[in-house]
């Protein structure tokens, strides 16, 4: 994707297209890592079958099912495999938030996860330049 946003009904419309739904499921927690940093939110992802990380959902058949009952339809295919729960927190030395954002994303899930973050308030701006930022350098220095 070139980054560009379209409507649910202009996509809807567009022919020539497969159309593919994914979901970001989260929480709120009160629960700490180790006891001592909080969570604050749970927010899932998945490690697919190609290895690279991505929201859970899958194509759907606009001509058959709405895009709710598709997406559920993948939901209920493939929840449970290969979940995830997105590091919010900083630790040392990048780890945390930061190395997660260095590993492979599919597509745009990547900018989908960040964007999520930022519209939702999960995290604030601050806080997300700055993991971006530290996990351009981890991926510049473990790049091979
Ligand atoms: O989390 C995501 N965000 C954005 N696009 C995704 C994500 N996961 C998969 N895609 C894209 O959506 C399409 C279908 O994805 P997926 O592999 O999940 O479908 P499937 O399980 O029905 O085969 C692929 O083109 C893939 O690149």
């Amino acid at each position: 994707m070139a980054g560009q946003e379209i409507s649910k009904d202009e996509s809807l419309s567009r022919k020539g297209y497969r159309h593919a739904c994914h979901i970001m499921i989260y929480a709120d927690t009160d629960a700490k890592l180790f006891g001592k940093i909080p969570i604050k939110h749970i927010v899932l992802m998945q490690m697919r079958f190609d290895g690279l990380l991505g929201f859970p959902g899958g194509f759907v058949k606009p001509a058959e099912e709405s895009l709710e009952a598709g997406l559920s339809r993948e939901l209920w295919e493939e929840m449970g495999d290969g979940n995830v729960r997105v590091p919010l927190y900083c630790l040392k030395r990048g780890r945390g938030l930061s190395a997660f954002l260095s590993n492979s994303f599919i597509s745009n899930a990547r900018s989908q996860l960040i964007a999520a973050l930022r519209v939702l308030g999960l995290l604030t701006q601050d806080e997300l330049d700055a993991a971006v930022a530290k996990a351009e350098m981890m991926r510049k220095t473990t790049a091979h």
